[in-house]
């Protein structure tokens, strides 16, 4: 049995338990705040902090959590957190997840590209403000092996309906198994093909301004794409989440130029300055922009 304080790690695989045990024992690993990233976080760079070195390692840890936000004075010092490994399983021990979505993501975690699905922290924030809506008709981009679009069905009322686009269709075999397992099934309508090809058919089919939630997790270079075709069939006050806008990191980085990262860091800037749009950035997972559409 697992100890209380090591319940965090009943979300990963075997291999992930191992890299996030290995994670604990680095002390100035900043381990990105994802689930699906733990892999990478050996990679990631150090959050620059204030250290004190002559003190205490505990303290050192707690500082090094501690960051200031110090450019230019600009956010007058406000301090935040950095997630490293032994947060994140706190944090990870403190999320809801109901079973069936735990079965789907131990399937998902021997299979290629598990580290595509979204953490459980991110589901359940998915799963809320599809709640907090009241929201009926929902699209996902990008549904892989169905972990976030289950989390979405399972809220959903009786009568609501989830437009889920994926063009693999290994994947949805998966995804269909475990909407039928948690009786879903009749609010996830399976769409396989481009899902630029879907949401462009759903507005020829007069949908637009009738969906109250959608969710972008697929091709990053095509998100600005789905974005602009979701803002048309999302309605006033619904919303758009957008995933992976952190990019691990590069998109704060400089010296980071490849197409992908170039692509989101646009789309970002793209939507700071979209007047159509309420948003806010959730340094969740590999980071989410909420957008509410004005
Ligand atoms: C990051 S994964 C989605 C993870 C999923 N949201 C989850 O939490 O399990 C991205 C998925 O998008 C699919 N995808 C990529 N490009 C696509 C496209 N143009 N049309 C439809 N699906 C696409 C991929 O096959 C992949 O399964």
């Amino acid at each position: 049995m697992m100890s209380s304080s090591n319940m965090g790690l009943r979300f990963l695989s075997y291999p992930q338990r191992n890299l996030l045990m290995k994670l604990s024992s680095m002390p100035s690993v900043a381990a990105i705040a994802s689930f699906g990233t733990i892999k990478r976080a050996m990679a990631c760079r150090r959050v620059r902090c204030h250290l004190n070195l002559d003190d205490s390692s505990s303290k050192k840890r707690q500082l090094e959590r501690v960051c200031s936000a110090n450019s230019n004075g600009k956010f007058s010092n406000k301090e935040f957190i950095s997630v490293d490994s032994r947060l994140y399983e706190y944090i990870l021990s403190n999320v809801r997840e109901p079973e069936i979505l735990g079965q789907l993501r131990e399937e998902t975690a021997s299979l290629r590209g598990s580290k595509m699905q979204v953490s459980p922290d991110q589901a359940q924030l998915l799963a809320m403000l599809v709640q907090i809506l009241g929201a009926k008709r929902c699209i996902e981009v990008g549904v892989y092996t169905g972990y976030s679009s289950l989390a979405v069905a399972l809220v959903l009322p009786e009568s609501g309906r989830l437009v889920a686009c994926e063009r693999d269709a290994i994947y949805l075999d998966v995804a269909r198994k475990y909407y039928e397992l948690a009786g879903v099934s009749h609010k996830v309508d399976v769409r396989h093909g481009l899902a630029a090809d879907t949401l462009k058919s759903l507005i020829a089919n007069g949908e637009a301004g009738s969906y109250d939630f959608a969710f972008i997790d697929a091709e990053k270079r095509m998100n600005e794409e789905y974005f602009e075709l979701l803002l048309q069939l999302v309605r006033v006050g619904g919303i758009i989440v957008i995933d992976n806008v952190l990019w691990y990191g590069k998109v704060a980085d400089p010296t980071v130029n490849d197409k992908q990262t170039d692509s989101i860091r646009r789309l970002n800037k793209k939507i700071m300055e979209d007047d159509r749009v309420g948003i806010s950035i959730v340094p969740i997972g590999d980071g989410m922009t909420i957008c509410q559409k004005r």
